[in-house]
């Protein structure tokens, strides 16, 4: 067996010695997994449940018109072409076309309904899923792929949809009309009924033979697909790196790798799910030569009427369309369960709680206390990020960290705004434990500054009013002067109403900045977040970032990610840490004088 990388672990890839191994039944609760995935899939459908009712019934009638149709030329066979009887033949003939005129109506409803109930409920399952991966922790992030996740939301998703659109009523429709079909031909001649039942276990036989295979590699083939669509979503949106890098060939060659494993299983999914139909009409063309041969023979010898046989015959067909309609759903049934459990699996994933008993419109003072705080990243190697961790920042102060690469600072950022929980210790809010109060109570009272600030598609007023969604454009383009990106934007194309790209690429990364911090001023937060850009920034915007910076941090807490030795030098302390522990702390001057790890970080970066 061969093996493909995946970013935590290794997926396995059939080889074709592996698909001529019999396949394993997996133990466990598997077995009862599609019962509970229908059964959610049918929470999903919700308020149409009714018209659901009204489609099966529609399906019910078509399925007894379908059957009726055979039945009645039959009886036109014995009761009247062979008796040379044609009186009365006229409304038999009539109740013929009445049945023919009637099943397409049948067939246009149950498919306009059906189409209505899947469209409604792939509709909530979409918006479901949507509204869960914005209430899961970001934790739960840095364990799948992005492109993973995309995939659950538009491939898994769209199979689920496609398979209610059609696949549905054919199950359905399939069933009921292969037991009527049974029931009547019972009642015709058991005889014959049991001839052209002779090729069912040929037909189960092929069948698994071929599902066992083919439900396996579709499965893997989704797999494949979600990871490959990671990989362009990750190529894309780091196009620039790929390019800066010359890394062109590798992820080429990565991508020839993803993409083959995907063909390999695509081939063979759908080389064995294509043999299905085949087989089918193989066997089906075999049934119907015994019925007509030895039916044929019973007519001859008077055990049958040729209008049983006409019967028999149009029956066989019938009989074994359902079985083929049935095989040949089974994979497009299996692969939107599988897609329907995997969206399934992530909206059981635990959202965030957020049971804080305080009030939403709890006004925060600004006070920070970290108490013997121990943190750890699920994913992390380490066996503690955070050691030990105690501050106490008052109102209005700025605290900033310093320390190497890893030390931990952005780490307190996480926990400051409850991206993630402590796992010991406790973080206050003007003394309150942070579990107690709401997440949104929170962060509607914070804000950030990224080195790497977002920006979404949108007009530059948009993107600053992300900070306060009713802010009007007077108090955008105030904030905007306050953050001095006001002349820069009246240097691009359309102004305030020029749209940017979410990578901002049309603009620096100082406007970027520029931008982020008006976005922060117009949240007017009591508590701030600021990871300061380390790339070097021409000396003008550098002025202007920190002007706005000081504008923006006054008279608010203010926890700095600091790289500037300004920041730090008006900073109230200065935390400085090593891998997860704070080592020294106070002002800068009572670091300098102290003449230990901070003081000699700085005399090395004078002498660089
Ligand atoms: N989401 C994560 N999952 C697992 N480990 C993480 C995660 N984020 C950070 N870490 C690890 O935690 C440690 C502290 O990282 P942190 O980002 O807090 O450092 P930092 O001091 O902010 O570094 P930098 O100055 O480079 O931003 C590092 O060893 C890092 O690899």
């Amino acid at each position: 067996m061969n093996f493909i990388r995946k970013p935590f672990g290794y997926e396995p890839v059939l080889s074709k010695d592996d698909l001529k191994k019999p396949v394993k039944k997996k133990k466990g609760p598997r077995a009862n997994d599609w019962k509970n995935t229908l059964a959610r899939i049918w929470r999903f459908v919700d308020e149409k449940r009714g018209l659901l009712i009204l489609v099966l019934f529609m399906v019910v009638i078509s399925s007894v018109l379908s059957l009726l149709g055979p039945f009645l030329i039959g009886h036109i066979v014995d009761e009247y072409i062979l008796k040379g009887n044609f009186k009365g033949m006229a409304h038999i003939l009539l109740m013929l076309i009445g049945v023919y005129i009637v099943l397409p109506v049948t067939y246009f409803l149950q498919n306009y309904w059906m189409i209505g109930i899947a469209q409604q409920t792939i509709y909530r399952l979409r918006t479901g899923l949507f509204s869960q991966l914005l209430q899961l922790p970001v934790s739960f992030f840095d364990k799948r792929q992005h492109g993973e996740l995309m995939s659950h939301a538009t491939n898994d998703i769209e199979t689920v949809s496609s398979t209610l659109n059609s696949s549905f009523i054919q199950v359905f429709s399939s069933i009921l009309t292969l037991s009527g079909t049974v029931i009547v031909m019972l009642y015709l001649s058991p005889l014959l009924t049991l001839l052209t039942m002779v090729i069912i276990p040929l037909m189960f036989t092929a069948m698994r033979f071929i599902t066992r295979r083919t439900s396996k590699l579709f499965k893997e083939q989704q797999v494949a697909l979600g990871e490959l669509n990671g990989m362009i979503e990750e190529t894309i949106s780091g196009q620039r790196i790929v390019k800066a890098f010359s890394r062109e060939e590798m992820v080429k060659k990565e991508f020839r790798e993803k993409s083959e494993h995907l063909r390999r299983t695509g081939f063979w999914a759908l080389t064995y799910s294509g043999y299905i139909p085949k087989v089918m009409n193989f066997l089906n063309n075999f049934s119907f030569a015994i019925v007509a041969g030895i039916g044929g023979l019973l007519a001859y010898h008077g055990f049958a009427t040729v209008g049983t046989i006409v019967i028999f015959t149009e029956y066989a067909r019938q009989f074994t369309r359902p079985l083929n309609e049935l095989a040949n759903q089974i994979n497009t049934v299996l692969s939107a369960i599988a897609g329907a459990e995997r969206v399934f699996r992530v909206m059981d994933e635990t959202a965030e709680e957020d049971n804080g008993k305080i009030d939403e419109r709890h006004q925060l003072r600004g006070e920070v206390e970290f108490r013997n705080v121990f943190f750890k990243y699920e994913l992390s190697e380490e066996a503690q990020t955070l050691k030990d961790i105690n501050f106490h920042v008052q109102p209005g102060q700025t605290a900033a960290f310093v320390g190497a690469t890893g030390a931990g600072k952005t780490t307190i950022m996480q926990l400051v705004s409850r991206f993630y929980d402590v796992e010991n210790g406790e973080v206050l809010f003007d003394g309150v434990n942070v579990q107690h109060l709401k997440r949104k109570t929170l962060r509607e009272q914070m804000a950030f500054v990224l080195q790497e600030p977002y920006l979404f598609e949108a007009t530059v007023y948009e993107n600053i009013r992300y900070g306060r969604l009713d802010a009007t454009d007077e108090e955008v383009i105030e904030a905007a002067k306050k953050a001095n990106a006001h002349d820069f934007i009246m240097k691009l194309p359309n102004g305030y109403q020029t749209v940017l790209k979410s990578d901002g690429s049309e603009i620096s990364q100082g406007q970027k900045q520029l931008l982020s911090i008006a976005r922060a001023l117009i949240a007017d937060p009591v508590i701030l977040l600021l990871d300061e850009a380390t790339s070097s920034i021409d000396t003008v915007t550098e002025v202007k970032i920190q002007e706005a910076l000081e504008i923006l941090m006054r008279g608010r807490t203010s926890f700095v990610i600091a790289h500037r030795l300004n920041t730090i030098r008006n900073a109230d302390v200065v935390f400085v840490m090593q891998e997860g522990v704070i080592i020294e702390s106070g002002t800068e001057k009572e670091l300098i004088q102290k003449e230990g790890i901070y003081a000699n970080m700085l005399k090395q970066s004078e002498t660089r």
